[in-house]
């Protein structure tokens, strides 16, 4: 027989977010936590039976139905996903699977268990033009990547069974053996290295702290909520500035942030110039509370420590 505790599913469990929603949700009394990942864990054991670890690849459907007919999920945390945004736009096929194929066979699953599905999405599906953004604003991605998200969106508010989208910004943290970085590690590694980094001035997110998005995601199931919520930071910066904070924090040699911009800094795929999010609605519904940015850099230094010690 199943427990009555509230049977939570997340995917994608060896990323970065998907790491912190099994920290945050392992040993939760109300909670029995299925975490899944591409293959084998490579998260720390849960000798203690706090969790249970599944393989699952969720653009393969056999697995996704078979997973749902064992756990029958009340609650679904869709965090996996191809995230490496140039790698996209070089293997479109890769990232449609990842993205999109990935998320029909979670949808058909979850109608048959009436699974809520809390969806992770992303400000990539905006183009930029005149961020920061509500929820109802209106998607126009320029790059591959948010295409992606995009149709992967609207197969979530297509799905008959209820559902959630949880768009975020700019994801920073620090998880184990992790499959991207991110910009305070990046910054923080190079100008450690001594290398001399472009950073441009002229993009503007609110960064996500990745606690504070697994925050969003587990207030988001255990109220069962439904709709679009903006699960960001609350601060809108340009990278050049997150750069120059992340300097500031560690005693690094700023010297070494070279300010540039997107005609000069260019990467395979193009990046909106202007996101960030309105997160009113996740404050008022939700009670959602996010880091400023100096606080999300002081937490992830106290991890770092904790991780090189
Ligand atoms: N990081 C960011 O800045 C942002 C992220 N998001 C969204 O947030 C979500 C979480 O991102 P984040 O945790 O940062 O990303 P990560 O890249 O750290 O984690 C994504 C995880 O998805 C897994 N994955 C990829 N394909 C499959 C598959 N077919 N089956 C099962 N697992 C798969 C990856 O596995 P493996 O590790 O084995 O490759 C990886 O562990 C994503 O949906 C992303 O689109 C939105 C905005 C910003
Ligand atoms: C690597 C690099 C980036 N940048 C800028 C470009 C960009 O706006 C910002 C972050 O670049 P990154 O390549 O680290 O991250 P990027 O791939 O742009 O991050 C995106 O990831 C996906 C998954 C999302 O959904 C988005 O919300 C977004 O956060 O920093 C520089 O200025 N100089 C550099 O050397």
């Amino acid at each position: 027989m199943k427990s009555e505790k509230l049977r939570i599913l997340v995917t994608g469990a060896n990323g970065l977010l998907g790491q912190k929603l099994v920290n945050a949700l392992k040993r939760d009394p109300e909670v029995e936590l299925f975490a899944s990942g591409k293959g084998e864990s490579r998260l720390p054991k849960a000798w203690d039976g706090s969790y249970h670890w599944i393989s699952i690849d969720v653009s393969d459907k056999g697995q996704v139905e078979n997973a749902f007919a064992e756990i029958q999920p009340h609650t679904l945390i869709h965090t996996a996903a191809m995230t490496q945004v140039d790698d996209c736009e070089k293997d479109k096929e890769g990232c449609w699977n990842a993205n999109v194929i990935a998320v029909a066979n979670l949808v058909a699953a979850a109608e048959v268990y009436q699974t809520h599905f809390v969806h992770v999405s992303t400000d990539f599906i905006f183009d930029g033009e005149n961020g920061p953004y509500t929820e109802d604003a209106d998607p126009n991605p320029v790059n591959f990547y948010g295409w992606s998200k995009l149709a992967a969106e609207r197969l979530v508010m297509k799905a008959k069974t209820p559902w959630a989208i949880a768009r975020t910004i700019l994801v920073y943290g620090i998880a184990q053996d992790m499959s991207r970085s991110n910009i305070i590690l990046w910054v923080k590694k190079s100008l450690e290295q001594g290398k001399t980094i472009q950073v441009v001035n002229d993009q503007w997110r609110t960064p996500t702290l990745a606690e504070d998005l697994a925050d969003g995601c587990i207030l988001i199931a255990k109220k069962g909520a439904t709709g679009v919520f903006n699960i960001s930071g609350k601060d809108l910066l340009t990278p050049y500035q997150m750069a120059v904070m992340t300097a500031d924090y560690f005693g690094l040699d700023k010297g070494l942030i070279q300010e540039s911009n997107s005609r000069l800094f260019t990467q395979p795929a193009k990046r909106p110039p202007k996101t960030g999010f309105i997160i009113d609605k996740a404050v008022r519904d939700l009670g959602y509370a996010p880091k400023s940015f100096s606080d999300g850099i002081g937490i992830l230094a106290k991890q770092l420590i904790l991780a090189e010690s």
